[in-house]
């Protein structure tokens, strides 16, 4: 059988699972000295670690391929899929606001407001919670220029220190969600692979603990 394969994000979230990893004293030399390579052993617990974008932290996981996954609440939200969530790490915390140009109203007058959004499922999950039709504008990143140049009234986004709006002239009109990062886990692993699975969902999670 293959070794536990867990799948981290990149990025934002890389550095404080790999600390976790060395909290539980497993050997992370290949993690840290990485260079290019993309799967990584941790050959004290006989685990390997992909490292994959964001989204396709889930889809490894949903496939089964990867047993685990690291992957932030936002991406969740936003792609939904078939696995378990198991734990809160309590790390890469942010949040999903709803930002405008500062002293700007979102709810005034008639018209349909457009949001511009990295995340559309989210937006328009939020509006439609509140009865609310909108149009949805999707950009790739720096999201916080449309309403600057006038292409949407709002945008719904990751707000984490707020200096990206503060530094834009935006504010946040609302609070959309908390976002962390959060440990998944592939149901069919769950059940077959149990007994090597769940005490590491543990230590894991017990790792994650501050
Ligand atoms: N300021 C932040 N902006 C974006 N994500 C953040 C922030 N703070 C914490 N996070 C978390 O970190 C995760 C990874 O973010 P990161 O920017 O590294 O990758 P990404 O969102 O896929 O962006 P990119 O497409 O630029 O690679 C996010 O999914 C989110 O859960
Ligand atoms: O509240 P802050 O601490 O300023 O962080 C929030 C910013 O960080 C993210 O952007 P990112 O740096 O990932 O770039 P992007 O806009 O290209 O997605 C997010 O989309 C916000 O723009």
């Amino acid at each position: 059988m293959r070794p536990i394969r867990i799948a981290l994000t990149k990025g934002r979230l890389e550095k404080d699972t790999v600390a976790v990893f060395e909290k539980l004293g497993y050997d992370c030399n290949e993690l840290i000295n990485k260079g290019r390579k993309l799967i990584l052993q941790i050959p004290d617990r006989n685990i390997e670690v992909v490292l994959a974008k964001a989204a396709d932290v889930i889809t490894y996981v949903e496939h089964g391929v990867c047993d685990l996954g690291v992957v932030g609440k936002d991406t969740i939200m936003e792609h939904g899929g078939s696995f378990f969530e198991v734990a809160d790490l309590g790390f890469g915390r942010c949040k999903f606001a709803l930002a405008v140009k500062k002293g700007s109203d979102f709810y005034s007058g008639y018209n349909i407001k457009t949001i511009a959004t990295k995340y559309p499922n989210v937006a328009r999950e939020y509006f439609a919670e509140k009865g609310m039709d909108i149009e949805i504008i999707k950009i790739e990143g720096s999201v916080e220029l449309a309403p600057l140049v006038g292409l949407s009234d709002g945008i719904v986004d990751i707000v984490e220190t707020g200096t990206t709006l503060k530094e834009n002239g935006l504010e946040v009109a609302e609070d959309v969600a908390y976002i962390s990062a959060r440990l998944i886990v592939n149901t069919a692993s769950l059940k077959l692979r149990k007994e090597e699975l769940e005490p590491l969902i543990d230590a894991i999670q017990q790792g994650s603990a501050r």
